[in-house]
């Protein structure tokens, strides 16, 4: 029963040299301590066409203990798809912590709002359907927004990422922290072009011109981190 349910729950898709290891790594750090809430999110995504889109759990873990380093209250998600990392950050900020959270797409949030709402955490989120540029440039137009947030996550349209890096960088406080999802982009980003496949052809020109901007940007610190599909780690610096 225990293996059946890893294998529905558990694609693998990371960027290991072997699923077993990334099962490994699943079943001894990740699953042990990993909320109940995120499990059952993790179960009703598994049918969905797209659920291969959703923060892989290694990935949650390592941002509930960013969340934590930096003692976030005040945080922002850009991608919210059924939910996974949004209950994630809801479940580690305190409970008058808030978070803006942008989609284009009601339906895949609702597939998740049940257990967000078991979970006595929907208070702390105010979801907004809608494009990401609006919801940021909302925030810009109140000056008491700038440096504010103590963290955001990014997980949406690639070909966007260095203008939603702008606007962030502004909302962020000194020393707070945006983390980029997908910047090895299936790995696709380290391999001649010809031996792309087709799926990671799309966006793998964006994600690379975007590593180059971070790598070049002297307002960040940066850490490239190979879990999930790339996390990207940056600490406004000034
Ligand atoms: C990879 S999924 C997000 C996964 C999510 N973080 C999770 O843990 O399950 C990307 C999401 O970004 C949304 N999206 C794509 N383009 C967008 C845009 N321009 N503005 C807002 N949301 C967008 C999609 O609707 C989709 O739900
Ligand atoms: O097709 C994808 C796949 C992912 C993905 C792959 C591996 C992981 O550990 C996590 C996520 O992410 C995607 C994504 O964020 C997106 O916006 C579109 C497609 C995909």
């Amino acid at each position: 029963m225990e293996n059946e349910t890893k294998e529905v729950l558990s694609p693998n898709k990371g960027l290991l040299q072997s699923p077993e290891l990334y099962q490994y790594i699943l079943e001894s750090s990740v699953y042990p301590n990993e909320p109940e809430p995120l499990k059952e999110l993790r179960a009703v995504t598994a049918s969905h066409p797209r659920a291969l889109m959703g923060t892989a759990p290694d990935a949650g873990q390592m941002m509930s203990m960013l969340l934590q380093l930096v003692n976030a209250k005040k945080t922002i998600e850009i991608g919210v798809f059924t939910g996974y990392s949004l209950l994630r950050t809801a479940l580690t900020i305190p409970d008058d912590g808030k978070i803006i959270a942008g989609d284009l797409n009601l339906d895949t949030y609702e597939i998740g709002l049940p257990i967000i709402k078991k979970a006595g955490v929907e208070h702390k989120i105010n979801f907004i359907q809608s494009e990401a540029f609006p919801v940021l440039n909302k925030l810009l137009e109140t000056s008491n927004n700038e440096g504010s947030f103590d963290f955001a996550y990014v997980d949406a349209d690639k070909i966007n990422y260095h203008n939603y890096h702008e606007r962030l960088l502004k909302l962020l406080k000194v020393g707070g922290l945006v983390v980029y999802d997908n910047t090895l982009w299936g790995g696709s980003v380290a391999m001649p072009e010809d031996h792309v496949a087709e799926k990671w052809r799309t966006n793998r020109h964006w994600i690379i011109e975007f590593n180059k901007l971070l790598a070049s940007d002297s307002r960040i610190q940066i850490c490239l981190a190979p879990l999930g599909d790339g996390m990207t780690i940056c600490k406004r610096l000034i």
